[in-house]
């Protein structure tokens, strides 16, 4: 899942300090790599690499990082490879020069990829399907046939992208001169808002990000969500438009996001993150006191940091104790968007250590957000029995994840995933829990929707294997598996055009 900010000062003030803070409060979506491209006079200033947002930007790039326009991006690799060369915005230089960056995924990359090469006659240089999405908006602008683009011809292009491209994408774009722009596919899968504040001059800026929780930090003001299908367009001139881009928008956000993704103090499509976390750790306590009533649990514990807020309303449904039996090392980032197992599995036991007095000599359940690869919950059962609990019981917040994603999240293939081919019993024994209990798909549906009924459906994909945008066969699962098992090594990077002389 990776992070998108575009902000336009229409005071003429610079843009790259709100850009930078902006990134670090989306970081938790990604934190492989990052990027800012600026806009200053018609010429696009650039610095992206790996890292994490604090680590790629000095104060030498941030100086040379001029302009009142710019967009930004922060990388949790979910295609190609992790090479610095992939990192984001990209750049084309036709027509205009557009710097664009993405969040998601593209499920027909490879046949966009042949199109792009036979019939738009254009460029790649990466392995990177959001390079493939930039180039066919920048094919269907240039259809366009303007010297100066117009918002309509923005939009007409949008019109053509959705038209060719599928998957997940929420999308922000500068246009040399123009403006910024902005995106999201007619499911609204991956989430985008807008947002405006007025200046010092009594003008409105403009932000478009991922998350709300950008906007706060930043001191704007929700205008709303962009809407599946929807494109919005920011004029260095000051207008905001908005327009609808697709003929068949159908409201289905990833639900991933609210179980793990998002930051809990965001809103996304109406609903409050922190809510609907609140929410599934009501049902799922109703759920223990419905199949366990005679449980003998003492205490429940989350596993920091996302399975907090469900965690807490567990334990006051269940009237049992919640405590905080595990520190987390402040400096360790998210486990499960690190690249490789070796590396997420090292950073569990770096990241959480037991509070010993919690554990000894008690029944204990432990609450996790969701179990994915298994990585996390298969230590820390180890480590709760090492401190010396009686009993570990395990709860988690999201049903079992048995099927790959395909819009946005690092989870291609089936056989990494734990619960897959796995019953519930069998799973608690891998991870070494004396009892393992997972929430409802309804009820975690339940759990999201209540915060904002008008939304019809949500993708679940991999709890229930419904791909919402119909086009996923089992070939197009298996080939996905093959190219991505284990992540691609880095050592398998295509030769970009990286950053020179740093
Ligand atoms: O079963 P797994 O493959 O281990 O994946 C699931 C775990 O990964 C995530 O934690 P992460 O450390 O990424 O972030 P957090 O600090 O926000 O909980 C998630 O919250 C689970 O704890
Ligand atoms: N997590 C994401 O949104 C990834 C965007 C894009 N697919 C990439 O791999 O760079
Ligand atoms: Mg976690």
């Amino acid at each position: 899942m990776c992070g998108v900010i575009g902000i336009v000062h229409t005071d003429e003030t610079l843009v790259n300090q709100s850009i930078y803070d902006g990134l670090t409060i989306l970081q938790h979506r990604g934190q492989d790599a990052a990027g800012i491209v600026t806009c200053h006079n018609g010429r696009f200033f650039q610095r992206k690499d790996n890292g994490l947002v604090k680590d790629v930007f000095r104060t030498r790039h941030m100086r040379e990082l001029i302009g009142s326009m710019g967009i930004g991006h922060v990388r949790y690799p979910t295609a190609g490879t992790s090479s610095s060369a992939e990192a984001q915005p990209f750049y084309v230089n036709a027509p205009y020069g557009i710097a664009m960056g993405h969040n998601g995924n593209l499920t027909n990359a490879q046949q966009l990829r042949k199109e792009i090469y036979t019939q738009d006659l254009r460029h790649l240089n990466t392995n990177s399907d959001s390079e493939v999405l930039l180039n066919v908006f920048a094919h269907e602008l240039m259809q366009q046939h303007k010297l100066k683009p117009e918002p309509a011809d923005i939009f007409a292009a949008i019109r053509r992208v959705h038209e060719r491209v599928r998957g997940g994408y929420a999308t922000v774009g500068m246009i040399a001169d123009i403006g910024v722009f902005a995106f999201r596919d007619p499911y609204g899968l991956r989430p985008l808002i807008v947002g405006e504040r007025e200046n010092a001059q009594g003008k409105k800026d403009y932000i478009v990000a991922s998350e709300s929780v950008a906007l706060d930090g930043l001191g704007f003001k929700v205008v709303r969500d962009v809407a599946p299908g929807e494109a919005v367009v920011m004029t260095q001139d000051g207008e905001l438009l908005f327009e609808q881009c697709h003929d068949n928008p159908q409201y289905a956000p990833c639900i991933f996001e609210f179980v793990y993704f998002a930051r809990p103090d965001s809103m996304i499509d109406g609903i409050s993150v922190y809510k609907a976390r609140l929410r599934m750790g009501r049902k799922l306590g109703e759920k223990i006191l419905r199949e366990w009533p005679d449980n003998d649990i003492d205490v429940v514990i989350p596993i920091p940091d996302t399975s907090r807020t469900s965690a807490l309303q567990l334990a006051e449904t269940l009237g049992k104790p919640y405590r905080e039996g595990f520190i987390k090392n402040r400096y360790i980032g998210r486990t499960f968007i690190m690249p490789g197992q070796q590396q997420r599995k090292k950073s569990v036991r770096q990241k959480l250590n037991p509070v010993g007095l919690e554990f000894e000599g008690k029944n204990v359940l432990l609450v996790d957000d969701s179990i994915v690869r298994g990585t996390t919950s298969g230590e820390i059962v180890q480590m709760a029995r090492d401190a010396g609990a009686n009993k570990v019981y395990f709860a988690s917040a999201a049903p079992p994840v048995r099927y790959p994603y395909v819009y946005g999240i690092d989870m291609p293939a089936a056989s990494e995933l734990i619960a897959n081919g796995r019953t519930v019993d069998e799973i608690a024994a891998f991870i070494g829990a004396d009892c393992l209990i997972y929430q409802d798909l309804d009820d975690l549906v339940d759990a999201v929707r209540e915060g904002n009924k008008v939304i019809p459906c949500f993708d679940t994909s991999c709890f229930s294997g419904e791909y919402v945008t119909g086009d996923i066969t089992p070939e197009y699962l298996a080939e996905l598996e093959r190219s991505r098992h284990g992540n691609q090594p880095v050592g398998d990077e295509p030769v970009g055009m990286t950053n020179v002389g740093e």
